[in-house]
């Protein structure tokens, strides 16, 4: 069935519908991961936005029930180039389309994903709807304008706490929209994990007396989650805190830094960062629409971007923080950083 996609700048792409058939609308975003797609389909952090894939064949390998960030489909929409039509892998369980359909998400293909990339290069992120019907300039205004993801964190976040046994640190985690990743890699580390709703009171959190705080990923602007900011602000200098992505950017808010919508953001498996400490540079996996722009007081830089110098991560010793933008739990991408969770436990350590 032939479906189109709208930009809020009024520009029109022709493709095909596939997945589950209904109107759409999100904030359209594009990933430049070759592989993945099913990780980058079940990131919370996506919660909200329609996602572009640039690499050109998607759904190659099928989808399998292990490689999930979380238990659904959590982007708005999906659009590609090509639908591989015959997954052919050991591992695959359903096809790409079968799996958007059983978790109602609309995608649209035979879009020219990499023109569509240029003008969101171009002119930022934006607005779209995907839809088959023909929509008067009043429905679109009407569907643009009632779109908002400021509620996104409540939206994903869980609703019970989380446990798991482990005999080292003690990891008390705030899900934002948490990635399955991120836990197991806590936990393969023999951590003690409880993993809190993003609205847990101070006090339930303390009860636990963990040994760090970690903030995790998640969607939407981190200037949207205050009851967050003054958590962290709390808890900052009674323990450490550690944070990964929108955990970077909240902790950086509690310090008194500043953060900042990007024009296009950072989504994709190659992005090259610099460890200034180590002197050494790493390909990092990367989401995200927002930065730090004004590190905290007292903070230094621990990694930035080499391809637009931006902030990529922060520590400040005496308060025991150090959060990172990137994702060194990777899924998808590459797992060199890896070595941040081990970074991040041996400062806790270190107290
Ligand atoms: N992956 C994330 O945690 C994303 C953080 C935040 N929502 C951003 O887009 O910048």
């Amino acid at each position: 069935m032939k479906a189109k996609l709208i930009l809020e700048n009024g520009m029109i792409f022709h493709g095909e519908a596939f997945g589950y058939l209904e109107e759409t609308v999100g904030e359209l975003v594009f990933t430049t991961v070759m592989t993945g797609y099913q990780e980058v389909l079940t990131d919370p952090s996506y919660h909200g936005q329609i996602v572009v894939m640039t690499y050109p064949l998607i759904g190659n390998y099928g989808i399998n029930l292990e490689d999930m960030q979380s238990d659904r489909v959590r982007v708005k929409g999906f659009i590609i180039k090509e639908d591989a039509k015959l997954p052919n892998n050991f591992r695959c369980e359903i096809t790409l389309e079968a799996y958007l359909k059983q978790n109602k998400v609309m995608g649209l293909k035979n879009i020219d994903t990499r023109h569509l990339t240029r003008i969101i290069r171009d002119t930022g992120t934006k607005k779209a709807v995907i839809t088959t019907r023909d929509l008067s300039q009043e429905e679109l205004g009407n569907i643009f304008f009632s779109f908002s993801n400021s509620d996104a964190v409540k939206q994903v976040t869980r609703k019970d706490i989380l446990k798991i046994e482990g005999s080292k640190e003690k990891i008390a985690i705030i899900d934002f929209g948490i990635k399955k990743h991120i836990i197991e890699s806590f936990a393969k580390r023999n951590c003690d994990i409880r993993v809190f709703p993003a609205y847990t009171d101070y006090e339930t959190i303390m009860e636990y007396n963990p040994d760090a705080l970690f903030l995790s990923n998640g969607p939407g602007d981190p200037e949207d989650l205050p009851e967050a900011i003054e958590l962290v602000k709390k808890v900052i200098g009674k323990k450490p805190v550690i944070g990964i992505c929108l955990g970077h950017q909240i902790a950086a808010l509690a310090m008194g830094g500043k953060t900042a919508k990007m024009r296009f953001g950072h989504r994709g498996g190659n992005h090259p960062v610099k460890d200034i400490e180590k002197n050494k540079i790493y390909i990092s996996s990367q989401n995200h629409g927002y930065k730090v722009t004004e590190l905290p007081e007292g903070t230094v830089l621990s990694h930035v971007n080499l391809n637009d110098n931006s902030i990529e991560g922060m520590k400040n010793k005496e308060l025991k923080v150090y959060t990172v933008q990137f994702h060194p739990e990777a899924s998808p991408g590459p797992e060199e950083t890896a070595y941040i969770f081990d970074d991040f436990l041996n400062m806790i350590r270190e107290g």
